[in-house]
């Protein structure tokens, strides 16, 4: 272990923010990068660059994880140009970055997994937002994911428009309150036969302002269930929720059809339907006008992260690249018919051509605010003119 590392004493295996911060959330061989350039005395000044895919796919993703990546690197002496949080990219750089490239090598590791991360997470949760547009959709999958990166698939899944989230320290990191209403645990702590105690005990107990969502399907069938909480409970009632587990799913659309002509035949049409579990776009597509709302856990939270890289294009003034990648610093520009084009960034663009890559640091200092709500706005102006 190197003598300035600190001692492992934590309770828990999380990489502290403050080796985030200094650098030493890296990969080991970019200390030896440093050692050896220090030794020959080489740091050149270049320009590189985050990129997917070389040249646009049409194949779009959500950009996500900016805000990290923009803290990690502020206050270092460099330059930084990045599409905007809650943007579309198929292609090209979504970040450059020019400086000496010592003064930035050993955040590389770091950089990569805040925007990788983030942007698979922000992706799976457009396509979900895509498949039910109408519908109220909420993020159900921390439970899924270690605790340190709560935050970010929150922050992702609001990015990419869903309504709401389950985590609550997330959403203290993030700014955003975190809602849900009972899992299966607490109708079982008050036992079978029991639910409308539970259901009842809920409503005495928990803050007005909380939706009165009550879960359905614990013991008996979801029509009987749905029945006696809409008794229970009455026009206190907002929702009922569907979690039906897997093994009992049969036509799940057909139940949940089933249960909403036996509430409206009583009376209880105002009371909305909520479904979850292992629930992806086609599912959303399937039940969308029959529900009114959706839980998403798993297919947000447990997205593939994108394959980012970050490569030197260009070395003190000179255009320059590995195998496989493009030399030259670049800008990626959006026109009208929402494709998006790799062009030089010292040559003239497309003539209708948004650039997206716009300054985020500028000598370090950051030149840019962040806001949820503001980029999930951006994301839904994006995708409204694009083809997936
Ligand atoms: O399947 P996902 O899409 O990842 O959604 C996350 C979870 O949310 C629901 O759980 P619920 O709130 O009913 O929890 P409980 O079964 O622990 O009570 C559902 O059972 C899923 O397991």
């Amino acid at each position: 272990m190197p003598r300035d590392a600190p001692p492992a004493d934590g309770p828990f295996d999380i990489v502290p923010v403050d080796a985030i911060r200094d650098g030493r959330a890296t990969d080991a061989y970019f200390e030896r990068t440093r050692t050896t350039l220090e030794h020959a005395g080489k740091n050149p000044r270049v320009v590189a660059e985050v990129t997917a895919d070389q040249f646009p796919t049409g194949e779009f993703e959500l950009l996500g994880g900016v805000k990290d990546a923009a803290h990690l690197l502020e206050g270092l002496p460099i330059d930084v140009d990045a599409m905007r949080e809650g943007r579309l990219f198929d292609g090209g750089p979504v970040m450059r970055i020019e400086g000496d490239y010592l003064d930035f090598a050993r955040y590389e590791t770091s950089l990569l997994g805040f925007l990788s991360h983030a942007s698979g997470c922000a992706t799976a949760a457009l396509d979900v937002r895509r498949a039910a547009p109408e519908s109220q959709v909420l993020s159900f999958g921390a439970r899924h994911v270690h605790p340190s990166i709560a935050a970010m698939v929150e922050r992702s899944a609001l990015v990419a428009g869903l309504d709401g989230i389950s985590h609550v320290a997330g959403g203290e990191v993030i700014g955003h309150e975190a809602s849900g209403t009972m899992p299966h645990a607490l109708l079982i702590a008050f036992g079978s036969g029991h639910q409308e105690d539970a259901w009842r005990a809920f409503d005495e107990a928990v803050d007005a302002s909380v939706p009165r969502v009550a879960l359905v399907d614990t013991y008996s069938d979801e029509k009987d269930e749905a029945l006696r909480a809409a008794e229970t409970l009455g026009e206190r009632l907002d929702s009922i929720r569907l979690d039906t587990t897997g093994s009992r799913r049969g036509d799940f659309r057909h139940i949940v059809q089933e249960v909403r002509w036996e509430l409206d035949l009583r009376g209880y049409d105002d009371v909305g339907i909520f479904v979850s579990g292992g629930l992806g776009p086609d599912d959303l597509r399937e039940l969308r006008d029959v529900v009114a709302g959706f839980g998403v856990g798993g297919y947000v939270s447990n997205a593939d992260p994108v394959d980012f890289a970050l490569d030197i294009v260009e070395r003190d003034g000179e255009p320059c690249a590995k195998r496989g990648k493009l030399s030259g610093a670049k800008q990626v520009y959006r026109t009208s018919d929402g494709a998006h084009h790799v062009g030089l960034a010292d040559r003239p663009g497309p003539t209708d051509g948004e650039e997206l890559l716009e300054p985020l640091l500028r000598d370090g200092e950051l030149v840019r605010e962040f806001d949820v709500e503001k980029a999930a706005r951006r994301s839904a102006a994006d995708a409204d003119d694009v083809d997936f």
